[in-house]
């Protein structure tokens, strides 16, 4: 949690429908049981050696009960994923993530199995979700003055919106950078890869202030609609559950997110595995950092046939990120990371160079 702000949470009941078939539409990101949780923290500026955050890359043997993800950029045809959809949650180690599946059918009386097929993830499943409530994200409505508002003008009070609610929070990297800079790249990797749907766009900007600051979905729906709202929702991690149980929990449900939620999944990864190569969070160190990769390409390879040019960079970071710890040089993801040339590590050099904790941060933010 942040340093800056007390924690709360309270819960929230999201109606949906009784039961549906999960395609490409609002995913249990949150919950199977249509609960999400709207959280006042603010991001924790944790540290820590990572020693709750290794995760097994090793491939599974495809035993015919598992469905292979495959991410479609990869030149690195041997690290393809998959994820077992047959096991139950108690069957699972849950340090083995390679081996987490996603989770099972849920309805009692499941309609007819309809396959997903604007992708090649080709999974299909039933998911109970809670009854659908009038006072829930569907009953809202956006608020009459917005209504006629340009497209431009409905993304600039996003922006705004978004830099109040994280005026006060700031990344973990020894710069301390001030928190916005991140759903504004992820929107801008977003917008410069192609991806030109505003709502999209809205929902990068957003898809961190119900998990990080006292933003509740209600607010998000009323201001900017509701279609914009369930993509946050999507991407709203369950705060109440410990990091690890999130991580898996993101590896779980990151098949059945909408395609617009996966495209913000997979900038958000993007922009934080940038980070971590640039400028690592204070406090990491190398498990951490690969542990981290690790997970991100376990998410990102499930959720890449939503928005293949960003799978590409993705790809393409797996294999030539390297960071220096104490003066050796460590591939960021050890399963994929091609070897490190010399102009390489000039290049890894100059980035950490003088990067030290404990270095004098940017000054601090001035509050009105
Ligand atoms: N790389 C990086 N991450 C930072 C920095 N400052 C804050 N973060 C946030 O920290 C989270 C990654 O750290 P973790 O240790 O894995 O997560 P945790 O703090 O939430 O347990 C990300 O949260 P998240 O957006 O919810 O993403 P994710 O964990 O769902 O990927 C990321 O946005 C920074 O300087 N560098």
């Amino acid at each position: 949690m942040s340093p800056q702000t007390a924690s709360s949470s309270l819960q929230l009941n999201i109606p949906q429908p009784p039961s549906k078939i999960i395609t490409t539409s609002p995913s249990p990101s949150s919950d199977l049981n249509g609960h999400i949780h709207a959280h006042s923290d603010s991001k924790p500026n944790g540290n820590g050696d990572g020693r709750s955050l290794l995760f097994d890359n090793t491939p599974l043997p495809n035993n015919g009960n598992t469905q292979t993800l495959n991410s479609p950029t990869t030149s690195n045809s041997n690290n393809r994923k998959s994820l077992d959809i047959h096991k139950t949650p108690s069957e699972l180690d849950p340090m083995d993530l390679s081996r987490t599946p996603p989770p099972r059918t849920f309805a009692p009386s499941p309609p007819p199995p309809i396959s997903r097929s604007d992708s090649f993830t080709d999974i299909t499943m039933h998911v109970n979700v809670a009854p659908q409530r009038p006072d829930g994200v569907n009953g809202v409505r956006i608020s009459k003055k917005y209504r006629d508002e340009s497209e431009l003008s409905r993304l600039m009070r996003t922006v705004d919106f978004a830099a109040r609610k994280h005026s006060c929070q700031r990344r973990k990297d020894v710069d301390q950078t001030p928190y916005i800079n991140h759903p504004i790249a992820v929107a801008n990797y977003l917008s410069s890869t192609g991806i030109t749907d505003v709502k999209v766009l809205q929902a990068a900007v957003l898809h961190d202030t119900v998990e990080d600051t006292h933003t509740t979905i209600e607010e998000i729906a009323q201001l900017f609609g509701t279609d914009v709202a369930r993509i946050v929702e999507e991407c709203t991690d369950d705060t109440s559950l410990s990091g690890l149980e999130r991580k898996t929990a993101q590896l779980r449900s990151a098949p059945y997110k909408s395609r617009e939620a996966q495209q913000v999944k997979l900038a958000d990864k993007i922009h934080n595995l940038e980070s971590i190569r640039r400028c690592p969070p204070v406090g990491w160190g190398i498990k951490r950092i690969q542990a981290y990769f690790i997970w991100a390409k376990q998410v990102t390879d499930v959720c890449a046939p939503a928005h293949p040019p960003l799978a590409e960079k993705l790809q393409e970071l797996y294999e030539t990120a390297y960071t220096r710890v104490d003066g050796v040089y460590h591939p960021c993801h050890p399963g994929v990371c091609g070897p490190l040339t010399e102009p390489e590590k000039d290049l890894v050099d100059s980035r950490l160079r003088g990067l030290k904790k404990g270095d004098k941060v940017c000054p601090a933010p001035i509050f009105f």
